[in-house]
């Protein structure tokens, strides 16, 4: 199938966003609503994960089977380009109106690229506020220790339940505000490259990936495990952060070195640590590397409750020092802090410093 956006050239930007956003308490029952005012809940396939498909997967699937629609449901562990595969062709061969991406980060982004593949729409349901993929266009598929951002398409709906949220690990939430406020040094990395490469730069997607860091940090001391409204701030600071990817068109305002030094940790580390995490103690180091103040985002995760060293998230120091050496070459063609790469003594000196690793 031809993708229309290709044929954006500089004099004209395609931007997709959600038609409907449904953020608050028990809008998990809207689903029904949603799937017909939009006409697309007759044949429905739904990718969840082993856990999320016990949180909410089967309570929606009963919800659209009492709707009068078919809803078939995948369970699926890894965001790979098999998975994808297979995905499509189920959803394809069910010929399936619309997908319906529920739970984790890994289960969204699936949803999203194989109903692109079927050219049919999808809604993102989220079970936590883990990350910052909720609303994008982006989907992160993982290879051969490979990390790849795909254009993919915009969720046509975007239901998430605070209240469903709010009960999830309280560990997933504090990760998705560490991927929000890793936005600093993306969005640092994103104007460095501008100015040394030329790199297309969007001044008001930049503005919102920093708003919504600025949204956590100034909310930080109101994060708290089981709260609602924590919940709700979290996921409207995701929404703002997805969209400024959306605005992009590439997932650059929300993914600079910390996001790669977290691609490598995922390569390396004997057992990763979440997504946001990574991403918000890689955010602590490059932010050093800038000159900025990395005391102000490690100091907003310590307020969360969110991990600032690599003990806390059951990493070894050799394997930050290693993940530090190896990011620049995760996404080679993006420019950032990094350059071409660190020196030991250099990736040693800035975990110690940042206290990421014990000196
Ligand atoms: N497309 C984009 O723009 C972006 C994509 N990403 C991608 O998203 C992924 C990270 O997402 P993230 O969600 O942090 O991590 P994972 O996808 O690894 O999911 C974390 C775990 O949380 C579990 N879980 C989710 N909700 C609940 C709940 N309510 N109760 C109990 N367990 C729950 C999941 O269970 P289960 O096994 O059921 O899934 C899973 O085991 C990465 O692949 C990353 O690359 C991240 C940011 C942006
Ligand atoms: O995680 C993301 C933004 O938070 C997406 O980034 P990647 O392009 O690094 O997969
Ligand atoms: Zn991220």
């Amino acid at each position: 199938m031809h993708d229309w956006r290709e044929d954006e050239t500089a004099a004209m930007k395609w931007m997709e966003f959600p038609r409907e956003v449904l953020i608050g308490k028990n809008v998990l029952n809207k689903v029904p609503d949603v799937l017909n005012k939009l006409k697309i809940g007759k044949k429905v396939f739904l990718v969840t994960g082993k856990n999320t498909v016990d949180v909410a997967g089967r309570q929606i699937q009963e919800m659209i089977e009492e709707n009068g629609g078919v809803c078939e449901i995948c369970v699926s562990e890894k965001a790979s380009p098999e998975e994808v595969q297979k995905i499509t062709e189920a959803g394809a061969a069910l010929e399936a109106d619309s997908f319906l991406g529920i739970g984790s980060g890994r289960s969204i982004d699936l949803a999203k690229l194989s109903s692109k593949n079927c050219d049919v729409p999808f809604i993102s349901i989220p079970t936590a506020a883990s990350h910052d993929g909720i609303v994008s266009s982006r989907a992160s598929i993982h290879s051969d220790g490979k990390s790849e951002s795909f254009e993919a398409q915009a969720p046509i709906a975007v239901i998430a339940d605070t209240e469903m949220i709010s009960r999830a690990p309280f560990r997933l939430l504090a990760a998705g505000c560490g991927d929000v406020i890793s936005n600093y040094t993306s969005v640092l990395d994103w104007e460095l490259a501008s100015r040394h490469q030329n790199e297309p730069f969007s001044r008001s997607s930049a503005m919102m990936a920093y708003m919504s860091a600025d949204m956590i940090t100034n909310s930080a001391d109101l994060i708290r495990p089981g709260l609602e409204s924590s919940a709700r701030i979290a996921v409207k600071s995701l929404v703002l952060s997805g969209t400024a990817m959306s605005v992009a068109g590439s997932s650059r305002p929300a993914s600079g070195a910390e996001h790669m030094f977290s691609h490598a940790l995922d390569r390396i580390a004997k057992k990763p640590a979440l997504h946001g995490e990574q991403c918000a103690v890689g955010s602590i180091m490059m932010m050093y590397l800038h000159g900025g103040d990395w005391e102000k985002i490690r100091n907003a995760l310590l307020q969360i409750g969110a991990p600032t060293t690599a003990k806390e998230m059951g990493i070894d120091d050799e394997e930050i020092i290693e993940a530090l050496l190896r990011a620049h070459t995760i996404r080679p063609e993006r420019y950032t802090i990094l350059g071409s790469g660190l020196t030991p003594s250099a990736a040693e000196k800035i975990a110690a410093v940042t206290k990421v690793i014990t000196e």
